[in-house]
């Protein structure tokens, strides 16, 4: 028996490193919903990690994966997707995203992802001489794309994991109820 009750799917979008993988597995369990990861459907399915793909095909040829893998996993239903950071450039996903369940933004500040990212190479984008000023770059581009389709957005500067997570179900709890 799930411990919360939340009608719906719910897709996280944000920055690297805002923690969209993490909560989403942890929201997860506490719903009884199916975790995906758009990454990591990406991954699965072509059976090699992000990077290779970024390498060898370039960011081109992934974007078209994943917007192939985000329109597949929005036909779902009672599902919790992390996405991957970029998915909200392509107008196609952030149409299906908004449409097809619960959009949440995680915003996080850029010293807070320099330090959850930093010894991590799994993330192409970052491997740069000056990470900082990439992630100001990207931050730019963004942010006014994740608030164009969230329903929510929360902070997640400051804070653990875990008490990210509580506040952030009490402000789907009270959503739901609102809409309802
Ligand atoms: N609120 C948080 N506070 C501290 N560390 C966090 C928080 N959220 C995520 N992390 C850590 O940051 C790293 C990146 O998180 P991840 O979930 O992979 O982010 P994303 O999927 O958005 O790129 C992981 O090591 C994770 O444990
Ligand atoms: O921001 C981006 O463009 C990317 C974010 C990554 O996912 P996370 O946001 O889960 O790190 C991954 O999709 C890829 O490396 C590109
Ligand atoms: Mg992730």
């Amino acid at each position: 028996m799930p411990a919360m009750e939340l009608a719906g799917n719910f897709f996280l979008v944000g920055l690297m490193g805002s923690g969209k993988t993490t909560v989403g597995r942890t929201l997860a369990r506490h719903t009884g919903k199916t975790f995906y990861d758009s990454d990591h459907e990406i991954e699965r399915r072509t059976g090699v990690r992000i990077t290779t793909i970024f390498d060898i095909e370039g960011e081109p040829k992934f974007r078209e994966r994943e917007r192939d893998t985000i329109a597949e996993l929005c036909q779902l239903q009672g599902i919790i997707l992390a996405t991957g950071g970029g998915a909200i450039l392509a107008p196609e996903n952030r149409q299906a995203l908004r449409k097809h369940g619960t959009v949440i933004y995680l915003r996080a500040q850029i010293d807070d992802i320099l330090a959850r990212t930093q010894h991590d190479k799994s993330r192409p984008l970052l491997q740069t001489a000056d990470p900082r000023s990439k992630l100001e770059q990207l931050f730019a581009v963004r942010d006014p794309l994740y608030r164009e389709i969230a329903d929510i957005v929360i902070d997640t500067s400051h804070q653990n994991v875990n008490v990210l997570i509580h506040r952030l179900e009490q402000r789907l709890l009270s959503l739901q109820s609102k809409t309802r």
